[in-house]
């Protein structure tokens, strides 16, 4: 292979999320999710932006695929919104819910297009928030339940899935920060909520084997920052260690490889890991498919007696993207390479990569070079993990289109697709046409 095209038969994407991109958040019976509630709640979102209309993707979706099809995209993940499927979380199924995403799959397959399927990506249904939502034990079986309705009913046409997204963002951003939904501040509640994702994880894996779909392969994705110690004293060295094996994919990997979670959590967080937690771990250490890994930027930890596992995150000067992260490629090498190193996984996915930036339309066409010089520099650092021993068979980037950013609305812009949201039209960035010719050489020189 030479030294800079990948591997025949890399798969090339670009990633979503149900609310995010979607709109009509309660059409055709759809029930309110989490983020519905949490987004009209005045003050958690900025300038009160919500995911009403977003992209209108739910009625612009043969566009948008006609659009990747344009790109040459050979895979997109997407996401489902449990509350269409299932207004309350269990039981009444809305068919009209499910028939969007029969409709959706079905013309990404016309247009040969490999359908990447997340079950979870943060839309929980508010009634079951009313439950205690990811705090209650329950929640394992709720969700088992919906994922294994989705085999049955999508399982034909859909190999490839991913259980959950970014469950650490949902545990502590949700349940301990208070910036995401459901807004709680609880770092007991955000261990619990670590624990029954791993939990309704596992159940579900155990259902998509017994559903014996054919060719299936599921997977978990994990958010990272590649943490490194601001300087070589032990004590930044121990933070730093600390800060990956609580915020990056060890708090689950350890438990699903391993049985167990990384040591310095049951050292230093022990009393926030839920009561008899020990008895869930056998179920819990159920294989898996493939490892999601989503990785945007780096940061130096600095040991802090103040801070939550004694370490604060500090900075090393680097150019930043529009989001404040610093730009760091070597990073996403480390964490690639790490997760190899450590849990041997067969099959490892980016499922999200990408960077905002203050993109803006000039001459109908937006020049973001410094995306394009952002997706270049990790790309490369995509191909020599490759080089270096990493099972890394497909690059997803974050975002197909701009969309509604969490606790930041519309401000900020992640797509290779720049969308006018007043006009709801789509316009391809140089970024986009960039990563068009990515796809067509299969390396990002050409
Ligand atoms: O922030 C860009 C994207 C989100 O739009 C995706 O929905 C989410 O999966 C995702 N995760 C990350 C990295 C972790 C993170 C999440 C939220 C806020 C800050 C960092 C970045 N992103």
């Amino acid at each position: 292979m030479s030294e800079k095209v990948f591997p025949k038969d890399f798969m090339w994407g670009a990633a979503t999320a149900s609310y995010q991109i979607e709109g009509s958040p309660l059409a055709d019976g759809a029930g309110p999710s989490i983020w519905h509630k949490f987004s009209h709640t005045p003050g958690n979102t900025y300038n009160g932006d919500t995911g009403d209309v977003a992209d209108d993707h739910y009625n612009k979706y043969k566009e948008d695929i006609a659009l990747m099809k344009d790109l040459g995209l050979n895979a997109y993940r997407f996401s489902i919104s449990w509350p269409r499927i299932f207004p309350y979380g269990k039981g009444k199924i809305n068919e009209k819910g499910v028939d969007f995403y029969n409709r959706l799959v079905d013309e990404l397959l016309k247009a040969d297009i490999t359908p990447f399927v997340t079950l979870y990506h943060w839309d929980l249904p508010a009634a079951l928030q009313d439950l205690g939502g990811w705090t209650n034990r329950d929640i394992a079986y709720w969700y088992t339940d919906y994922a294994d309705y989705m085999f049955q009913r999508l399982g034909d046409r859909v190999k490839n899935w991913i259980t959950l997204n970014e469950p650490w963002v949902m545990a502590f951003v949700g349940h301990f920060m208070g910036e995401h939904a459901p807004g709680m501040k609880d770092l007991y509640a955000s261990f619990s909520v670590v624990h029954n994702q791993l939990r309704a994880h596992s159940k579900t894996v155990k259902a998509f084997r017994e559903e014996n779909i054919k060719e299936g392969k599921i997977g978990i994705t994990l958010s990272n920052s590649s943490h490194d110690p601001a300087t070589n004293s032990q004590e930044d060295k121990d933070a730093a260690r600390l800060a990956h094996e609580w915020t990056n994919y060890p708090l689950f990997l350890n438990p699903i490889y391993k049985g167990e979670y990384p040591s310095g959590i049951k050292e230093y967080a022990s009393e926030f890991l839920p009561h008899n937690y020990e008895n869930d771990l056998e179920e819990i250490k159920e294989k898996i498919d493939f490892v999601g890994i989503n990785y945007y930027s780096g940061d130096l930890v600095k040991a802090d007696t103040k801070s939550f596992l004694g370490g604060k995150t500090v900075e090393r000067g680097l150019p930043k993207t529009e989001m404040g992260w610093e730009i760091y490629p070597e990073g996403f090498y480390k964490i690639l390479k790490g997760v190899q190193n450590e849990y041997n996984p067969k099959e490892v996915y980016v499922t999200e990569n990408g960077a905002a930036f203050d993109d803006k339309v000039v001459n109908q066409g937006v020049h973001d070079e410094d995306r394009i010089d952002y997706l270049k520099k990790h790309l490369e650092q995509a191909l020599r993990a490759i080089q270096n021993g990493v099972t890394l068979k497909g690059y997803f980037v974050w975002s197909l289109l701009d969309n509604f950013e969490w606790a930041w609305g519309y401000s900020k812009r992640f797509g290779i697709v720049y969308v006018d949201y007043k006009t709801q039209k789509r316009i391809i960035k140089d970024s986009g046409k960039w990563y068009s010719q990515v796809i067509k050489n299969n390396s990002f020189e050409f």
